[in-house]
């Protein structure tokens, strides 16, 4: 199927523990178009996880909305849940081996993922060779292979099959290439550019800038909340729905937490932020020029 749209407003996610909360995500506003390939990057702690179990269904949002195509997830029953992952959206987690059935062949390990789609749409469904084929596990008899005789990297590849076993609109991913080294990486970052380039909707969680990189488009979590993205190679920070901004690192240097700055807008369009005390001030600024 073609790919599929995600739409997050406002999205918030608290696990509640005995005692306290905890936070994971506080707004999350986020559009990803479809066929649009998108790496989650941020610190650790900072809430990735918790946006790929939302988008994917498996936890149901404290507040806001999250959408996937036409399918509003917070008003999804249980079982509407379960069937949108058996069709449309596909989800790897983390680890490979978390995602296949050890006493099965690679082949094996794709057909069974597509058994639990209704009739009408299992006569549409690809040939599990066919979407062996699309991460480069063809030839060499590796379609009869157990994921324990596969390599880590091949393995890898073979999650991301059983992910796309019913021809999703939508991939998730967490961390597909950890634990890799650059070889295999590569090969399952090639393997998702096959997925994008055959329409798929694809969201990676990742901690390597790298790979962020090679998906076109990045999101920083930082503190549960879209703090920066990065298109086409151009980093930007991302005005929160309260009005603040997290600066990038380099920034905080020069304007650590606390520092008083002057908020002055230009007529260019662009913004001035200006330390107290240094002394400069737009007009300054434009006499220098
Ligand atoms: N099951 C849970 N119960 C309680 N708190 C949790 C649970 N899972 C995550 N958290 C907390 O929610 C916050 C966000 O966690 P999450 O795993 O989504 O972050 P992450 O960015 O994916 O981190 P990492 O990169 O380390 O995997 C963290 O403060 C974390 O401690």
């Amino acid at each position: 199927m073609s790919g599929l749209a995600v739409t997050c407003r406002g999205l918030v996610y608290i696990y509640r523990l005995e005692g306290y909360d905890v936070v994971a995500l506080s707004g999350v506003d986020l559009d990803i178009s479809p066929g649009e390939s998108v790496a989650l990057l941020g610190p650790s702690g900072s809430g990735k996880s918790t946006l790929l179990s939302l988008l994917a269904g498996l936890l149901p949002p404290s507040a806001g909305r999250v959408s996937v195509g036409t399918h509003d997830l917070a008003r999804a029953t249980a079982a509407e849940l379960q069937q949108l992952r058996a069709t449309d959206v596909g989800v790897v987690l983390q680890g490979a081996s978390r995602n296949l059935l050890p006493y099965l062949t690679a082949e094996q390990n794709v057909r069974f993922a597509q058994r639990g789609i209704p009739g009408g749409r299992r006569r549409q469904l690809p040939d599990p060779r066919e979407v062996l084929a699309t991460v480069g596990l063809n030839g060499r008899g590796r379609n009869r292979q157990r994921p324990q005789r596969l390599s880590p990297g091949e393995r890898q590849r073979l999650a991301l099959a059983v992910g796309l076993a019913a021809r999703p609109g939508l991939l998730l991913a967490d961390e597909p290439t950890s634990q890799l080294d650059t070889h295999a990486r590569d090969e399952v970052l090639h393997a998702l550019d096959a997925v994008r380039r055959a329409g798929t909707t694809v969201v990676v969680v990742t901690h390597d800038p790298d790979v962020g990189h090679r998906m076109g488009r990045t999101v920083t979590i930082r503190d549960g909340r879209v703090g920066a993205e990065g298109r086409r190679g151009e980093d930007y920070a991302v005005v929160g729905r309260d009005g603040t901004v997290h600066l990038p690192q380099e920034a905080l240097r020069l304007l650590p937490p606390g520092s008083l700055v002057g908020v002055e807008p230009q007529p260019d369009g662009t913004v001035l932020l200006v330390p107290a005390g240094s002394g400069l001030s737009s007009q300054m600024l434009e006499d220098m020029q």
